[in-house]
């Protein structure tokens, strides 16, 4: 019996879809682009490359730019003789501190036999063998950091590096820095003397808008799905929704590859409106389970005390701490858990707010008063009930009733 066949009725390549797919021109960066060659001019003309820092929101084309751009600037060098240019990527999610990029580094530059271990040596021993590494490279030498921030404060590399010239550690070779972040508070965060170096030149990516995301996903979509498989609105609708939120190309483009997976695993011949909507459901409803798993049982009571205020008294949103609180003590004594107190359960709604669950607003009472915080659910109601409906501690409660409650006020 086959269990698999393919099924090419709806793509005609979905990778195009896929995060790690370059395309091969970039839409509605003109202006992004023009000012970034500018900064990369000084390696092709020879000179000591600046250091540059890239930041904006996730999804917003920071790193698919800047692979664009370098892999035009390697091809353009080979035309010069007396230029060499070298470029490496390094995503730094897993390299939370200067000695582990700098391994990183002296790894990419040498063979699989050759390769150090991640523990063991001093760092200053580590910045050695990548000096002499980088020597032997020579030229142009460009390092991308993308998500600089995760390095953390141990980050004497990005000080190092950029100054390993000048400081006469290398004489071959000359060193670029690009550092890529979605952490607005990274910058402050910088010892001055690292921010120097660092943010030597600096680009904003600001998020897309609605018009600009329905362009770069009909180029994408056009590339990915079979001719006329798509109906009219499937695009404009995914690029509104991506807009609304966040202005991310990676969400527009993720609604757009579930919806028509929605529509081959139902073998329908279409992709439509409602399988983007669907599609949209599904997504928010993935995200919020991915968040929740790093929430304890009361990160999960917190998040149902939200919801249990919102459908009781939606003309009470934005809610206060308070009012939240004993919404909560109920919860944590139904299920029989002893209640936090109230800093921790302040903690609590800190860190939904910064998954993105709850929206945190803050307050200012005016003279003399204190500053207070409110909050509001922010994601679809429907997708926060339907996950917590899978948690054990359910069991122990109505949430039947909760849910249609919900619908009899109109919020699902
Ligand atoms: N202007 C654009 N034209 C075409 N595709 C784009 C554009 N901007 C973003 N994309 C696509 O959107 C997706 C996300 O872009 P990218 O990874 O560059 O975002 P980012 O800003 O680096 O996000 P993060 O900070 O999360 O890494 C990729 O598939 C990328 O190809």
């Amino acid at each position: 019996m086959t269990l698999f066949e393919r099924s090419e009725a709806i793509f005609e390549d979905e990778n195009v879809l896929h995060d790690d797919y370059q395309p091969e021109s970039l839409e509605e960066r003109d202006e992004e682009l023009e000012q970034y060659t500018a900064y990369l001019q000084p390696v092709i003309n020879g000179s000591q490359p600046r250091n540059i820092f890239l930041y904006g929101k996730t999804g917003v084309g920071k790193t698919a730019v800047t692979k664009y751009l370098l892999r035009h600037l390697e091809e353009d060098a080979k035309q010069y003789d007396d230029l060499t240019v070298t470029t490496v990527y390094l995503n730094c999610e897993d390299l939370t501190s200067s000695y582990r990029v700098a391994v990183e580094l002296v790894n990419t530059f040498r063979e699989p036999s050759e390769q150090i271990s991640r523990t063991g040596y001093p760092l200053n021993a580590v910045y050695e063998k990548l000096w002499a590494e980088l020597d032997q490279i020579g030229g142009m030498v460009l390092i991308v950091l993308d998500e600089v921030d995760y390095i953390g404060d141990d980050d004497s590399i990005l000080y190092q590096l950029p100054r390993a010239r000048s400081n006469e550690k290398i004489e071959h070779a000359r060193i670029g820095i690009i550092g890529i972040s979605n952490d607005f508070k990274y910058r402050e965060k910088l010892d001055p003397r690292v921010e120097d170096t660092l943010c030597e030149r600096e680009l904003h990516f600001p998020p897309y808008d609605a018009n600009e995301l329905q362009n770069i996903l009909e180029k994408r979509a056009a590339l990915a799905f079979k001719d006329g498989i798509l109906e009219g609105d499937v695009v404009p609708l995914c690029a509104a929704f991506a807009a609304q939120d966040k202005g991310s190309a990676r969400q527009g483009l993720d609604l757009l590859l579930e919806a028509g997976d929605l529509a081959r695993r139902r073998n329908d011949p279409v992709v439509t409106e409602d399988h983007v909507r669907e599609a949209k459901q599904l997504l928010e409803k993935q995200r919020i389970e991915e968040s929740m798993k790093e929430l304890t049982s009361h990160g999960h009571l917190t998040l149902l005390a939200v919801v249990t205020a919102t459908v009781v008294d939606p003309s009470q949103i934005p809610f206060q701490k308070q009012q939240l609180y004993e919404q909560y003590q109920d919860l944590a004594v139904a299920t029989n858990r002893d209640p936090l107190g109230g800093r921790a359960f302040h903690n609590h709604l800190a860190e939904l707010s910064m998954l993105g669950i709850l929206d945190r607003t803050k307050r200012n009472e005016g003279r003399g008063g204190g500053i207070y915080y409110e909050y509001e659910i922010d994601v679809p109601i429907d997708a926060a009930l339907s996950t917590l409906e899978h948690l054990h501690m359910s069991d122990e409660l109505d949430m039947e009733s909760l849910r249609q409650n919900a619908e009899n006020q109109g919020l699902l």
